[in-house]
């Protein structure tokens, strides 16, 4: 048992998984006064699952939203793959990331909300091919037999001719979970995305979630209050307090021998 806060350099992965797609070096986020990410160093290799947990306020969301480019770090650098998110190179110099830059980057980054924001006047097939039509340039026949496929993945085949208003709140996440793929995102980002959902609604957009964990080689960082979920598809779980990953590792070990006081007081309370 510890009570050690000190920061901890958490690395998920090794080369023999692939390249390095997240990662983040000395990353610092303030709003005013309030340090809400402390020097955050975070590698994820290629292909890695990483649920990130803490309490209310610790940071989490506020990764997910560097990613995104919602927001951008006071200092430090985030890399997705070769590129940097938060900085391009001009004449040999690294410089702070132009919107162009930025958007170019983001491509590789997809983003599932707890709230599922489809465009209400678009029908299910539409909202799911907008993106790769509109943002990647994909002929629409091309964006049509994709989103087909995702559909099915996503059990929602039958659908495909709905407005969002006609679904339920547990299928139109799933449109949005579809939506993301759509884009081919390297990394998928996914921030409480059953919180907003009735209960009986939860575990189908969990079966979903873990079948794309299971089947695909996507890299997935994860923010969620669904334990077993965690424990299921993570091949790493992050302990996060005050903005600093304090504990990190198997969901085996964080789940069942955390080291970290703080650690085991969060999880007695949510577990
Ligand atoms: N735009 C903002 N302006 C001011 N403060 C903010 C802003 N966004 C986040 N914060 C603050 O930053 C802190 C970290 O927020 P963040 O959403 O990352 O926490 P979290 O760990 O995801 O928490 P939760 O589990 O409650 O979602 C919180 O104290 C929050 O109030």
């Amino acid at each position: 048992m510890s009570d050690d806060s000190t920061p901890k350099k958490a690395t998920v992965g090794t080369a023999e998984d692939g390249p390095e797609l997240v990662r983040f070096d000395r990353v610092s986020k303030r709003f005013g006064a309030h340090t809400v990410l402390d020097s955050l160093d975070m590698t994820v290799y290629s292909g890695k699952h990483v649920t990130l947990i803490g309490p209310s306020g610790s940071g989490k969301t506020t990764i997910l939203r560097l990613l995104m480019t919602l927001l951008k770090p006071d200092e430090g650098t985030i890399k997705v793959g070769d590129a940097y998110l938060t900085h391009e190179e001009k004449n040999g110099e690294l410089v702070p990331a132009g919107e162009k830059h930025c958007r170019e980057v983001r491509k590789n980054i997809g983003m599932v909300f707890q709230q599922f924001n489809l465009f209400p006047n678009m029908k299910v097939l539409r909202n799911i091919t907008e993106a790769p039509v509109h943002v990647l340039g994909l002929d629409k026949a091309a964006a049509e037999e994709r989103a087909r496929g995702l559909l099915d993945l996503v059990g929602l085949t039958q659908h495909i001719d709905k407005y969002p208003s006609q679904l339920s709140g547990g299928q139109q996440q799933r449109v949005a979970i579809a939506r993301a793929l759509a884009m081919r995102p390297q990394v998928l980002l996914l921030d409480e995305v059953t919180s907003a959902l009735d209960p009986e609604l939860v575990a189908g957009v969990l079966d979903v979630l873990r079948d794309i964990a299971h089947t695909t080689d996507i890299t997935m960082l994860i923010v969620t209050h669904e334990m077993n979920f965690a424990r299921d598809i993570s091949d790493c779980v992050m302990m996060f307090d005050q903005g600093r990953v304090i504990e990190f590792g198997t969901p085996e070990k964080i789940f069942s021998e955390p080291e970290n006081d703080r650690t085991r007081e969060f999880l007695s309370a949510v577990l």
